[in-house]
């Protein structure tokens, strides 16, 4: 994917997906720097970032079928659709553990549940 996104160095972002290179090599991969033994560990880290992004997408996916089970439960039985004191409580959560920002995903997380307000 071609974006505008500049990396620290100033220089654009390669492309390692541009144009691909059909039954040829795989295109070089853009550890951001010229240096081998680097970009060797920081392929070697990306592996793991990758594992842990991939395990994030599938915990996001499961909890919001899971959030979205209760609110079909709890609407088919006559409930309310939303139970703010609970997601306070989960917001205060994320607060103390991340700050600022866990409050902002906690709210992203409660709303890919629950839907926009
Ligand atoms: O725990 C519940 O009662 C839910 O409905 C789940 C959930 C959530 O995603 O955590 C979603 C909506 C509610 O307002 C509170 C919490």
């Amino acid at each position: 994917m071609m974006t505008d996104v500049k990396e620290t160095s100033g220089k654009p972002a390669a492309d390692s997906t541009a144009g691909g290179t059909p039954g040829g090599a795989a295109a070089p991969v853009n550890a951001g720097t010229d240096a081998p033994e680097a970009a060797a560990r920081i392929v070697a880290i990306r592996e793991r970032i990758d594992e842990i992004d991939g395990l994030l997408i599938e915990l996001w996916q499961e909890r919001a079928r899971l959030s979205q089970q209760i609110g079909a439960t709890r609407l088919a039985s006559g409930g309310t659709r939303l139970v703010l004191s609970r997601e306070r409580e989960i917001l205060e959560r994320f607060r103390e553990a991340l700050g600022a920002d866990g409050t902002q995903l906690g709210l992203l997380i409660l709303r890919a549940g629950r839907g926009p307000l």
